[in-house]
């Protein structure tokens, strides 16, 4: 595990997105994990991944990815116990009808909230940011105008803090998938810490492209909360995998990306059903048109 320190002027969450989408930028491919410590307060943020391998190298690439969007300052720094850093500072989070949790606040829960623990680890998804909380309160409208059933895919699982509050409310199987191996343990872990052994299966694929993912297709309802580019990458696969009818909730979008997005998914037999800004951030929900 390689960290850095990064001096930003942006913060939290945020840094870790424009982090990414620096260095998407720079290469196509993930090629690790890095653990950014943004030196403002506001916390720590993992990236996901698209540096090079050798420290050094790594460091310059980051350096060189940031100066084309902001002016940063990086360096490399020693390795610490991120996780127990960032779990002492987490504080819980409401989303509709969900209660999202660290364990050292397990004695907080509101009566009549539906419960999900997450403990801060090497996953995106703990609640806090705009887009997890954007896909929250779109799943929780959702269901209270009658989505109470339904095949559910969640693709970019994270933490797995979506598929988990599905299956906390419906009675379905939830299939949910990760391109970062290290995310699906953690989503797996999540999983059983919720007791929700056997209803939500976590899988390492980018997109659908698993077994088990293309066998409960189509989709109901079909979460993807990643980055704008992801999102159009995989709009005809979101299309092929979504049932007539059903919806997709997408999230990771800057506001002035919105209307990008939703022009492709228009372009591949969606409708806009309801658009949401939290800060900076649009989640969309969209329905899958029937075939002319
Ligand atoms: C912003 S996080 C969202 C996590 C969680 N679903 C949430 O809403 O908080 C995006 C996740 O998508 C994963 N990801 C990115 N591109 C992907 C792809 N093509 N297929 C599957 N997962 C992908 C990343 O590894 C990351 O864990």
């Amino acid at each position: 595990m390689t960290s850095f320190t990064a001096l930003t002027t942006i913060t939290g969450e945020d840094a870790a997105y424009a982090l990414s989408e620096a260095l998407e930028d720079l290469f196509p491919e993930p090629t690790g994990v890095g653990v950014f410590e943004i030196e403002d307060g506001s916390g720590l943020w993992e990236v996901a991944a698209y540096f090079v391998e050798e420290p050094d190298a790594g460091a310059l690439a980051v350096y060189s990815a940031l100066h084309k969007a902001k002016p940063f300052n990086i360096s490399e720094i020693p390795d610490q116990d991120w996780v127990s850093k960032v779990q002492r500072e987490l504080a819980p989070v409401e989303a509709g009808r969900f209660f999202v949790y660290g364990s050292h606040d397990a004695d907080k829960v509101p009566e009549g909230k539906i419960p999900l623990l997450i403990d801060a680890a090497m996953a995106f998804g703990t609640g806090h940011h705009g887009t997890t909380l954007g896909c929250l309160r779109a799943f929780d409208a959702l269901f209270t105008s009658g989505f109470t059933t339904g095949r559910v895919a969640d693709i970019g699982c994270g933490t797995a803090v979506l598929a988990m509050a599905a299956a906390k409310v419906l009675p379905d199987l939830i299939l949910a998938s990760d391109i970062d191996p290290v995310a699906v343990d953690v989503a797996a872990a999540n999983v059983t810490a919720n007791g929700l052994e056997g209803r939500v299966n976590c899988v390492v694929a980018a997109g659908f492209d698993a077994p088990d993912l293309a066998a409960s297709a189509p989709y109901d309802l079909i979460f993807a909360n990643i980055l704008k580019g992801p999102l159009i990458g995989l709009a005809p696969a979101m299309s092929k995998n979504t049932a007539t009818g059903g919806q997709v909730i997408l999230s990771g979008i800057l506001n002035e990306q919105a209307d990008e997005v939703i022009a492709v998914y228009i372009d591949n037999g969606f409708n806009l059903a309801k658009r949401d800004v939290i800060v900076d951030w649009t989640t969309l929900t969209m329905s899958k048109k029937a075939p002319l």
